[in-house]
């Protein structure tokens, strides 16, 4: 394989970015884009890059440009807090998408422990309340402040910490807020004594791996994260450059492949793969930086990712393959296994600002506001209206084993989805949004390689209500030619939301629902298949996507 691998490796600050240049059309955006002096102008900030449309809000939403000046203010207050709460060592997030995806990162990379709860699931909820709490300081994260599930996650700690005896003051102790200057919840967690950590206002949630988002819960699990700080501003210098510039180079490959510029193949899904070589679980972050940036007005890449180098769907006639790693040593190849056309390869800090600047440049190309992310609030008035008025009842078109069929006529689950995944066509893909524990029930992820094997079409996989904050906004505002399948179960251990009339079951009943419904009115082709007992009816979905795949 060596011998055939091509392209051209452009590096800065130790971020490489390898085989840009054979992507066909990224030279001539490239070109273009520098003649129009993108380069120099992104790295200055120029909130009129996106149209008039776009600029307001990216006026306020360039901030991590060079938000990081601002991040290594906090790095004296984050040490101190450290050492202030070196007593509770069990460290839990409390967030949402860009409130959580970085921090997850960080911490799988550099193999430091840290519990995310980013769910509304009542049973992985529940499990995470009764994980270690006499030793538990919980990071509550959310940029605006008013996102429900962090707020459900909240009420839930404070009562259990109250209940397990902690007096006002210790279970104030125990939570930390990190959010925007003025939201509801600085005041709440001013209210009630805990510190509060104030974030850059100027970075959108999707931007903010380099801001207290990612710092704070990183330093608490005992990141030293002045070290993502140096590998990120070591790349700066090159980003207003036209040469010598890999994020360029990332973001110009990237939107000429989602055009299929130059008359080229359309190559708008990315399958992200990581290759091995020690950055782990980069690809949840980055799908949702390019889903929610790129997936709107019917246009975006849709990021596929994948298990592993040789995992199903890493490779395809309208897939980009994009491999992610460490930094490689001299002579050796990229890719893990796999041949990508794109390999992108440095330290974890780097990454985080090279992607970044990639999906703004790839943005531009595709003409797309890269800071907004209209559609994802169809789904969170969905949501409300359903809390508020209650769901029609709606009754299964068939029951197979433990499992409910909605949404089909198939009297099975192997029909079920036998026909419903014949409809994907030769450039749709299939979405599995699985409204599950992702730890309790992470059996339900192998569905995605045994899908994409059967059916030679790329499939994502998410857990609910997680991605809904991430490929949530690809899924509706993206082209359309997505099917969704959604799997909920049913729980045998709800959970109420304290000082709320809903509990986390409910809410999360109602979270699928109102996407369901969101899908639905964009006529976005839905299956939804309800797990009565969680177990077997996973052990079913398994045993029908094996059979899809002998009969592929
Ligand atoms: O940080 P928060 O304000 O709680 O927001 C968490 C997430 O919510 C929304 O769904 C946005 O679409 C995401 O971009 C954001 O990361």
């Amino acid at each position: 394989m060596t011998e055939t691998l091509e392209g051209r490796t452009e590096a800065a600050a130790g971020l490489a970015v390898w085989g840009a240049d054979t992507v066909p059309g990224a030279a001539d955006v490239r070109a273009t884009l520098a003649a129009s002096g993108v380069p120099a102008a992104l790295a200055a900030k120029d909130p009129s890059l996106w149209g008039p449309d776009a600029e307001p809000e990216a006026r306020i939403r360039l901030g991590w440009i060079d938000t990081i000046a601002r991040s290594r203010e906090l790095l004296p207050q984050l040490a101190e807090l450290r050492t202030e709460l070196a007593d509770l060592d069990h460290v839990v997030l409390a967030g949402m998408g860009g409130s959580s995806l970085a921090p997850e990162v960080i911490c799988r990379t550099l193999d430091r422990p840290l519990t995310v709860l980013d769910t509304t699931d009542p049973q992985q909820v529940r499990a995470a309340l009764a994980d270690r709490l006499a030793t538990t300081v919980v990071v509550v994260s959310s940029k605006s402040g008013g996102t429900v599930e962090t707020d459900s996650q909240r009420r839930a700690y404070w009562q259990a910490f109250r209940e397990a005896g902690f007096t006002e003051a210790e279970t104030a102790r125990r939570m930390v807020i990190v959010t925007d200057p003025g939201s509801s919840l600085a005041t709440t967690g001013e209210q009630q004594g805990s510190v509060v950590i104030l974030a850059d206002p100027d970075v959108g949630g999707r931007y903010s791996a380099l801001t207290a988002f990612g710092l704070v819960p990183a330093t608490l699990a005992g990141v030293d994260v002045a070290e993502l700080l140096d590998a990120a501003e070591a790349l700066l210098p090159s980003l207003a450059r036209e040469s010598d510039n890999p994020a360029l180079a990332l973001g110009a490959a990237l939107g000429a492949a989602a055009l299929g510029a130059g008359g080229a193949p359309v190559r708008d899904k990315l399958a992200l793969v990581e290759d091995g070589t020690g950055i782990v679980g980069i690809g949840d972050w980055a799908e949702q930086l390019i889903a929610e940036s790129t997936g709107k007005q019917g246009r975006g890449l849709l990021p596929v990712v994948v298990e592993a180098p040789t995992a199903a769907g890493a490779t395809g006639d309208d897939v980009l393959t994009v491999t992610i790693g460490g930094s490689l040593p001299a002579g050796a190849w990229p890719g893990g296994g796999v041949r990508p056309h794109l390999a992108v390869n440095g330290p974890l800090g780097a990454q985080f600002l090279a992607w970044e600047y990639a999906t703004a440049i790839a943005g531009r190309v595709l003409e797309i506001n890269p800071f907004d992310q209209p559609n994802v609030t169809e789904s969170k008035d969905n949501t409300n209206a359903i809390l508020a008025g209650g769901a029609p009842p709606e009754a299964p078109a068939a029951v197979d084993g433990a499992v409910e069929l909605y949404g089909t006529d198939a009297g099975t689950v192997v029909e079920a989805l036998a026909e419903f995944t014949a409809g994907l066509g030769d450039t749709g893909y299939l979405a599995i949004m699985a409204y599950l524990d992702r730890f309790g029930d992470a059996a339900a992820a192998q569905l995605r390689p045994l899908l994409a094997t059967a059916t030679g079409r790329p499939v994502t996989f998410g857990w609910g209500p997680r991605f809904l904050h991430s490929t949530g906004q690809y899924h509706k505002g993206g082209p359309q030619v997505g099917s969704f399948l959604q799997i909920t179960g049913a729980t045998t251990a709800d959970l109420a939301v304290p000082a709320q009339p809903y509990t986390f079951g409910e809410l999360q009943t109602a979270q699928a629902a109102g996407d369901r419904r969101a899908l639905a009115e964009r006529d976005r082709p839905v299956l939804r298949l309800h797990l009565t007992d969680r177990a077997a009816g996973l052990r079913q979905l398994r045993r029908a996507a094996e059979q899809l795949t002998q009969e592929s």
